[in-house]
């Protein structure tokens, strides 16, 4: 079986674009079916189309449109809407066997996560920090500056599945680098690129192995 894999992605989508080769190689056993973007912006969509994968554009602002900001309890309803959605459209349309969340930026609330577990559907986040440090998003320049600090010795990436509580699911794949004093923060974050890259390929191979019963 060749495990159909759904990608979400929010920008550059270079991770998407290693997964892409990944199986344009035959490295991970299974096929991008569909990408969803959170954002119309996102370079990932164009990567997505030259590689002749179909795409979706789902953004929660055009949920939000007309609500003011200070509309607190609209703007939760219309988030929520957003996220069942979402699930409806995966559920009902695309059918994936893997979700990989490729910079997924917007927290996937249970509403969306549970009708996915129910359906055995295993999700899987990329995150720019080892296990139990910097959850949330801006983890690349927050671990630099604890490393440059001297509050950590070393930084890295894993690959995690979903689970509600945002950055907290059992790791899969855990990618390590050693901190470098005085290192600018590109350079950091040039190392964690690169070490993403592999780790979003080797967690979905790992899934995609479990999916076809390895
Ligand atoms: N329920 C879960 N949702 C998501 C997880 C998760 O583990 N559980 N992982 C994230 C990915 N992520 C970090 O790896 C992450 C992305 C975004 C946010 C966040 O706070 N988003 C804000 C919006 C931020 C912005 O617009 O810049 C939000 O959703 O309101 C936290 C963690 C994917 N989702
Ligand atoms: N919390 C999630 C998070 O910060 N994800 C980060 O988004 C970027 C996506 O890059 P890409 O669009 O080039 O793949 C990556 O750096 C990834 O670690």
């Amino acid at each position: 079986m060749s495990p159909s894999i759904l990608v979400l992605i929010s920008g550059s989508g270079s991770n998407l674009q290693a997964l892409i080769d990944a199986c344009a190689s035959g490295r991970i056993a299974g096929k991008i079916t569909h990408v969803i973007s959170s954002s119309s912006n996102a370079y990932g969509l164009e990567r997505a189309a030259k590689a002749s994968i179909a795409t979706t554009t789902h953004e929660l602002k055009t949920y939000y449109k007309g609500i003011p900001k200070e509309e607190k309890k609209l703007r939760l309803e219309a988030r929520a809407e957003f996220n069942k959605d979402l699930v409806k459209l995966i559920l009902e349309s695309i059918k994936p066997d893997m979700i990989v969340c490729a910079g997924w930026m917007l927290i996937l609330s249970s509403d969306f996560l549970k009708p996915l577990n129910d359906a055995s559907i295993p999700i899987i986040n990329l995150h720019p920090a080892l296990p139990n440090q910097f959850e949330g998003t801006c983890a690349i320049e927050r671990s630099w500056q604890a490393g440059q600090d001297g509050l950590v010795q070393k930084g890295g990436c894993m690959i995690h599945y979903v689970i509600e509580e945002v950055d907290k699911g059992n790791p899969l794949v855990v990618r390590e680098i050693e901190v470098i004093k005085g290192e600018p923060l590109d350079k950091w974050e040039e190392r964690i690129h690169a070490l993403e890259h592999e780790a979003i390929v080797e967690g979905t191979i790992k899934v995609v192995n479990q999916l076809n019963g390895h």
